[in-house]
């Protein structure tokens, strides 16, 4: 019998790389399982319902909050997001290895309520680098990119707080550091 894997955390500030990342991982690797999170922000071009996000509503989150639905939730830079409870500990329980793609905040609230959890930093090789990706990737508008680099000052000053940093020179280097600390190979 398998044993239960931990659950993995991810989290670095936007742009670094994160999605880029985990798509690289997941082409390679379809066995590890990515929780989808439920978002009150609009979808941006290409992103699918259920696939990418649950795009929620305000009430809809309310809800799911209230209802003890999520596992842990945030709100980043004006918009709420949060993890759905029972799929995360259902795929556990199945013993597949099991990825949260999530913010400083919600790392944390992880932390507590799941000792065995084992949190990575995705740290970007340079300040100028990351301002750099996160508006090369032109989803954003400048007053967001400028809200984004704010919260990114503090995601990057609690680097620390994590089991292991991973820097995203490059994306295979990354995915395969990242599968290794999962223990699929
Ligand atoms: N706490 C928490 N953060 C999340 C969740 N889903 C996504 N995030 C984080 O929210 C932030 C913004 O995500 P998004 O709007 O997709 O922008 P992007 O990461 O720059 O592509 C990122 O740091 C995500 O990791 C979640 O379920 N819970
Ligand atoms: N190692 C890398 N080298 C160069 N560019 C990268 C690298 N990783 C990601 N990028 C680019 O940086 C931008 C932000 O990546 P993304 O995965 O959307 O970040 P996040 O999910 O962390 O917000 C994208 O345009 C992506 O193509």
């Amino acid at each position: 019998m398998s044993e239960r894997p931990r659950l993995t955390v991810l989290s670095g500030p936007s742009g670094v790389g994160k999605s880029t990342v985990v798509a690289h991982m997941r082409k390679q690797h379809p066995e590890v399982w990515l929780s989808v999170s439920a978002t009150t922000r609009k979808p941006r071009p290409g992103e699918q319902h259920g696939v990418h996000y649950f795009f929620v509503t305000d009430d809809e989150m309310d809800k799911l909050i209230a209802n003890g639905e999520l596992l842990e939730w945030a709100e980043f830079a004006g918009n709420r997001y949060g993890t759905p409870r029972a799929a995360v500990l259902e795929h556990l329980e199945a013993g597949v290895p099991v990825l949260l793609e999530i913010d400083l905040q919600g790392a944390r609230q992880v932390r507590e309520s799941m000792a065995e959890a084992q949190l990575v930093f995705l740290a970007p090789p340079s300040w100028e680098e990351l301002v750099r990706r996160l508006t090369g990737r032109g989803t954003e508008s400048p007053e967001v990119i400028e809200r984004r680099l704010l919260a990114a000052k503090t995601e990057l000053a609690a680097e620390p707080e994590f089991d292991t940093t991973l820097v995203n020179t490059s994306v295979e280097d990354v995915a395969r550091e990242l599968l290794a600390l999962m223990n699929v190979v």
